[in-house]
């Protein structure tokens, strides 16, 4: 498999994150957190992880859920997939909302999301009078049915 390297640093006792499995395309991140934190019922926390990344220019990095989390307690990434720049320096954060009836606490260094890097192609708008037409036509949102 192709690797790209991406810079990273980590704040203090926060570890490197690693695929968990040879195959594994996300590359789980924790939370950095002192103690845990509660979550409500629909109440939504931007969990810190404790990295910074440097991600080469031509990629970018998603924020995806981990099934588990959202499949066992309703815990999901509200802004999924979420979007990590090439330029951006900043700490990674994962916006997490509590999809369930019951209050979920989130544990220091708990796994709450994962990472994913993506190639990204520049759009390079070709300004037209009218654009080719097509069977769909401006058909959508479900006109084809159920
Ligand atoms: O789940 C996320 C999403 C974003 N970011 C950081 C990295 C990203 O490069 C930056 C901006 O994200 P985005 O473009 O999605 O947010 P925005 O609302 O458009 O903010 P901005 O105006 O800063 O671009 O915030 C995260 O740490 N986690
Ligand atoms: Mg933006």
């Amino acid at each position: 498999m192709e690797k790209i390297k991406v810079g990273i640093t980590v704040e203090n006792n926060v570890e490197i994150p690693k695929y968990m499995t040879e195959g594994a395309a996300g590359i789980d991140v924790s939370a950095n957190i002192e103690k845990e934190i509660e979550l409500k019922p629909l109440e939504r926390y931007l969990v810190p992880t404790g990295i910074k990344l440097e991600i080469p220019e031509g990629f970018e990095i998603q924020v995806r859920p981990r099934s588990g989390l959202a499949f066992k307690h309703g815990i999901t990434v509200l802004n999924t997939p979420g979007t990590i720049d090439s330029d951006y320096r900043g700490e990674v954060k994962v916006l997490l909302i509590n999809l369930s009836n019951e209050i979920y606490k989130i544990q220091p260094n708990e796994r709450i999301g994962q990472l994913i890097l993506g190639k990204v192609y520049k759009l390079d708008f070709d300004v037209k009078d009218g654009l080719s037409e097509t069977k769909r036509g401006d058909g959508g949102f479900g006109h084809t049915g159920k």
